[in-house]
């Protein structure tokens, strides 16, 4: 496994579900991992950090609940890793929204969580996984121009176009000229914010956690290492 530089003035970009907290079957009950608070804390005296995330901001702080800067909803929600949401995209699709939502399959193992202005469904406990997500795939056809379905972990999502993990680094990188964005994530969204990343004039550093495809420039094998990589910022 290859391991990512360390650049001496990062700004710290740090995917929450998958990367700093394990997955788990629940997502009520995925708590970081048991390195992670402190280790947060410490890297924030030192260097620009930000969690990043689908989850809205509300259910991160109740995970997490630290004084970090955040990105919810997958770029839709920016404020605090301990649930504070200081801005919210508009709320364009509200109504198309709650009508997916009421017509999501009552299929046998399929969960919906729900997310203020968004929600995600979940068919990891679906006893066929397959024809759980054949079923959401043939839900999906109905949803209209103007919003993405977003295939992440046994989970589909919902976000409104032009609104991504990608739009919202830009946005970060662009504020923080001095730094050298550094990008840990291990789901399909973050795959936005890697390609953003790249696209910028600049040194950046992008690390895909776990299997799968990705266009990431480095790769973790897991939380564990993620843990490890990031004390080394501390040197
Ligand atoms: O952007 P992330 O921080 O990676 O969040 C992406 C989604 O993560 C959560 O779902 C995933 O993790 C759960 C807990 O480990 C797991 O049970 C589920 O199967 C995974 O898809 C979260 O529940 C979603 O809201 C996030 O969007």
């Amino acid at each position: 496994m290859d391991q990512p530089p360390v650049p001496d003035r990062p700004l710290l970009f740090l995917d929450y579900d998958g990367t700093l907290a394990p997955i788990v079957g629940d997502p009520e009950k995925a708590v970081p991992h048991p390195a992670v608070p402190d280790l947060l804390a410490e890297l924030a005296e030192a260097h620009e950090v930000v969690v990043i995330t689908g989850r809205d901001l509300a259910a991160l702080g109740r995970l997490l609940n630290q004084r970090l800067p955040a990105v919810g909803l997958h770029g839709a929600e920016e404020g605090w890793a301990d649930g504070t949401v200081d801005t919210r995209a508009a709320d364009e699709h509200a109504d198309v929204l709650a009508d997916l939502r009421a017509a999501v399959p009552a299929a046998e193992g399929v969960v919906v969580e729900d997310k203020g202005a968004a929600f995600a469904v979940h068919y990891r406990h679906a006893p066929d996984a397959d024809a759980a997500r054949a079923e959401l795939e043939r839900w999906a056809e109905a949803v209209p121009a103007g919003l993405v379905p977003i295939w992440g972990k046994a989970v589909v999502e919902l976000r409104a176009e032009g609104v991504s993990k990608g739009t919202a680094v830009a946005r970060l990188a662009a504020a923080h000229p001095d730094r050298t964005p550094v990008y840990l994530g291990d789901d399909v969204t973050d795959e936005d914010a890697f390609r953003a990343l790249q696209a910028l004039r600049q040194p950046t550093v992008t690390v895909k956690v776990g299997e799968g495809e990705t266009v990431a420039g480095h790769r973790l094998g897991g939380v564990e290492d993620v843990v490890a990589y990031l004390r080394r910022f501390l040197d």
